[in-house]
C-alpha cells in the first residue's frame, strides 16, 4: 500500500516536472521563432520587444511610452520592432499608407476591441473594428460636427472662458495686482468639462464653479491608464471577456482603476439618461450635440443610434472632447509663459484684429483664421500632442506596402505622434517651440526669420503639415478637430487679451517656480524634482527639460501645471520691449 501511494507520488512528480520542461520548451521555441524565421525577424528592435507584447505592456503601465518609441526610433531609424508582431513607422509616407489613404488595407487593431469592453456590447465609432460598421456611424455623428452646429456652439465657448475669466478676478487683492497662482492642467480641465457638458449635453457640469464633478476628469484618467495598459495585454479576447463580465469592478480582484473604468462609463450612463428626459420634455431643448445624435440617422442605410450606441457615444465624447482640449489650452499656456518673445507676438496679432471691438462679445469664427494663433497651437500639439503613441492599425488580407517594405496580413502598424514631431527631417531644430515654422516667410509676419535657422518656405510649411499627427489624419481621423480649434482659439484669446500671464512666483523667494516637477503630488513648481520628502528621485533624461510640457501618457495623457498667474490688463500697457528682452511695463521684472 505505502508503495503504492509513494509510486503514486513519485508520478505525479515526473508529470510535474515533464510538463514544466514541456512548456518551457514550447516558449524556448516561440521565442526561438520569433527572433529568426518570424517575418518581421529582420527588422531592428530591443530584442526584448522582439521576443514578447510583455513589454509594451510594461511601458503602458510607466506612463513614458512615448518617449521609449521616440528613443527607439533614434537608436534603430525609421522602421522598429516594437512588439513581435508590431513595426512602428517615423516617416510621412508611412502616416499616408497607414492613417491618410481612406483604401489603405488596415483596420483598427484588436487594441480597440477590448477598450469599451466595460460598457457593454456597442462599440463607439472610436472603437469599431469594422469599417463598413464605423464608416456608417460616422455618418451619423458628422450631423453633428457641421459648420452651423459649430457657430451655434459658439457663445457658449465664450460664456465658459468668461466665468473663468470671472474666477480668475475674483482672485486677487486689488486691481493691480496679480491673481493667485492657477494649477493650469486643473483648471483648464474644469473649464474644457463645462464646454463639453454644454456642447455635448445642454448643460453645464459647473466644474469650475463647485466641486460636485471635480472627481469625474480623474475618473476618466484612471480608467483610461487602466484599459491603456490592460488592453496591451496578450490574448485580447481573453481580456475582453474578462471586463466585460465585471468581476474587475469587483471588490478585492480589481483594482482602483479597473473600478473606476465602470465608474465612469456609470456616470456617462446617467448624464446620458437625464439628457434623454429633457429630450423627451421640453420642445424648445437647444441644438446640442446629442440633440443631433439622438435624431440623426445615415443617409445611406437610414439607420441612427441604438441607445447602447448613444450610451458608449456619450462617454466617448467627454473622454475625447474634455480631456485633449484642455491638455492643449494647459501646454499651450506653459510654452507661452516659457516664451515671452511668442507671447507678446500672439498679443500684438491679438490687438491688431480686435482693438476697437469689445472682447467679450468677439465671435470665435473670428479668432479661428488667426495665423499667429493657429501656429502657437500646433506648435503646441506638435511638442504636446495629447494622444502620444502610436495608435494601432491591423494590416489587412493581399498586405500593404509602406516605405517600399511589404507588410502581410496580421501585422499591427503605427505611427508615434510624439516621434514624428520630433523628426529632424519634417521638423528642423524639433526641441524648440518656434510657432513660426507653421507661417511661410511670405506671408504678414511681424516675427524677424533670423530668431532661428528653422525653414519657413511654403514647401518646408507643408511637409510639416503632412508629418503632422496630433489629430491622426484620413477615415479614422478626429471628427471634433475644428471644434478643438475653435475651443482654443477662444480660450487663449480671450485669456491673453484680458490678461497679462507668468509662471506663478515662490512667495518667499519671488522667483518663479519651476515646472514639469513633482506631477503625481500636484506639486508643481514647489519641490525639486529629485527630492520628496527627503528621498531622492531621478526623472529620466528627457523628464528633466524645463521649458518642454511633460505628458505622461496614458493613451490620453497625464499631466501638471502650469502654475499659472493673471495680471488683469484692460487699459494696462502689457509688456514693453527692452534691451533685456520683454519686461512688464509696470513693474519692469523681464517676463
Ligand atoms: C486638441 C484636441 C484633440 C485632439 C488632439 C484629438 C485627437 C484625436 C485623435 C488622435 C484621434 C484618433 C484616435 C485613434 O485613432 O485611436 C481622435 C479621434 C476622435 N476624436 Fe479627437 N481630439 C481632440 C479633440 C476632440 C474633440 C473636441 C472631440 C469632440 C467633442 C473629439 C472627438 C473625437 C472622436 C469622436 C474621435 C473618434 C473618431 C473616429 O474614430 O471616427 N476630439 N481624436
Amino acid at each position: 500500500m505505502t508503495f503504492l501511494l509513494v509510486s503514486q507520488d513519485v508520478q505525479q512528480e515526473t508529470l510535474l516536472v515533464a510538463g514544466v520542461a514541456g512548456l518551457s520548451l514550447v516558449v524556448f521555441g516561440i521565442l526561438c521563432y520569433r527572433l529568426t524565421l518570424h517575418r518581421l525577424a529582420a527588422y531592428p528592435g530591443p530584442l526584448l520587444a522582439r521576443l514578447t507584447d510583455w513589454v509594451t505592456v510594461y511601458q503602458t503601465s510607466t506612463g513614458d511610452r512615448h518617449l521609449d518609441q521616440l528613443k527607439e526610433h533614434n537608436k534603430y531609424g525609421s522602421i522598429v520592432r516594437i512588439g513581435p508582431n508590431t513595426l512602428s513607422f517615423n516617416t510621412i509616407s508611412a502616416v499616408k499608407a497607414i492613417y491618410t489613404n481612406r483604401q489603405g488595407n488596415v483596420r483598427k487593431a484588436p487594441w480597440y476591441t477590448v477598450i469599451e469592453a466595460s460598457a457593454g456590447n456597442a462599440n463607439s465609432i472610436h472603437a469599431e473594428v469594422d469599417r463598413n460598421v464605423h464608416a456608417s456611424h460616422r455618418r451619423v455623428m458628422e450631423h453633428a460636427f457641421t459648420d452651423k452646429s459649430l457657430r451655434a456652439s459658439e457663445v457658449l465657448l465664450v460664456q465658459n472662458v468668461q466665468t473663468f475669466r470671472d474666477i480668475i478676478l475674483r482672485t486677487r487683492e486689488s486691481d493691480k495686482d496679480w491673481s493667485g497662482p492657477f494649477n493650469m492642467s486643473q483648471w483648464s480641465t474644469y473649464l474644457n468639462y463645462d464646454i463639453m457638458g454644454d456642447l455635448v449635453f445642454g448643460r453645464r457640469f459647473n466644474v469650475m464653479t463647485s466641486d460636485a464633478h471635480r472627481s469625474v476628469p480623474r475618473l476618466l484618467m484612471n480608467s483610461t491608464a487602466f484599459i491603456y495598459t490592460f488592453a496591451s495585454m496578450p490574448f485580447k479576447a481573453f481580456c475582453r471577456i474578462l471586463l466585460a463580465s465585471g468581476v474587475l469592478g469587483l471588490p478585492v480582484i480589481g483594482g482602483t482603476m479597473a473600478k473606476d473604468d465602470r465608474k465612469f462609463y456609470q456616470y456617462a450612463e446617467h448624464v446620458l439618461e437625464e439628457r434623454i428626459a429633457t429630450e423627451q420634455n421640453s420642445s424648445t431643448t437647444r441644438k446640442d450635440i446629442m440633440h443631433y445624435l439622438l435624431h440623426a440617422t445615415d443617409p445611406l442605410t437610414g439607420k441612427g443610434f441604438s441607445r447602447e450606441q448613444l450610451q458608449v457615444e456619450s462617454s466617448l465624447l467627454i473622454a475625447a472632447g474634455a480631456d485633449t482640449t484642455s491638455l492643449t489650452l494647459a501646454a499651450a499656456l506653459f510654452y507661452l509663459v516659457h516664451n515671452p518673445r511668442v507671447k507678446h507676438t500672439l498679443v500684438e496679432e491679438l490687438q491688431s484684429v480686435c482693438s476697437s471691438e469689445d472682447w467679450d462679445q468677439i465671435s470665435p469664427s473670428k479668432l479661428i483664421s488667426l495665423p499667429y494663433l493657429r501656429a502657437v497651437v500646433d506648435e503646441t500639439l506638435r511638442l504636446s500632442p495629447p494622444v502620444p503613441s502610436s495608435l494601432p492599425r491591423e494590416v489587412l488580407k493581399g498586405g500593404i506596402t509602406i516605405d517600399g517594405n511589404y507588410v502581410s496580413e496580421g501585422t499591427v502598424v503605427g505611427v508615434s505622434a510624439y516621434a514624428i514631431h520630433r523628426n529632424s527631417d519634417y521638423f528642423p531644430e524639433p526641441e524648440t517651440f518656434y510657432p513660426e515654422r507653421w507661417i511661410p516667410t511670405n506671408c504678414d509676419n511681424p516675427t524677424p526669420s533670423s530668431l532661428s535657422n528653422v525653414p519657413r518656405t511654403r514647401d518646408s510649411v507643408a511637409l510639416a503639415r503632412q508629418a503632422f499627427v496630433a489629430f491622426s489624419q484620413g477615415s479614422r481621423g478626429c471628427i471634433g478637430r475644428q471644434l478643438a480649434y475653435y475651443e482654443l482659439h477662444t480660450a487663449l484669446a480671450l485669456l491673453l487679451y484680458r490678461f497679462d500671464i507668468r509662471l506663478a512666483r515662490d512667495p518667499l523667494t519671488q522667483k518663479p517656480v519651476k515646472d514639469s516637477t513633482d506631477w503625481r503630488e500636484g506639486l508643481v513648481g514647489v519641490m525639486d524634482p529629485k527630492e520628496e520628502k527627503g528621498v531622492k528621485k531621478v526623472w529620466r533624461e528627457e523628464r528633466t527639460r524645463e521649458e518642454q510640457f511633460q505628458l505622461f501618457d496614458r493613451f490620453l495623457s497625464d499631466r501638471n501645471g502650469p502654475m499659472v498667474e493673471f495680471k488683469d490688463k484692460v487699459g494696462g500697457q502689457g509688456l514693453q520691449k527692452t534691451r533685456e528682452g520683454y519686461v512688464d511695463a509696470k513693474t519692469t521684472r523681464t517676463a
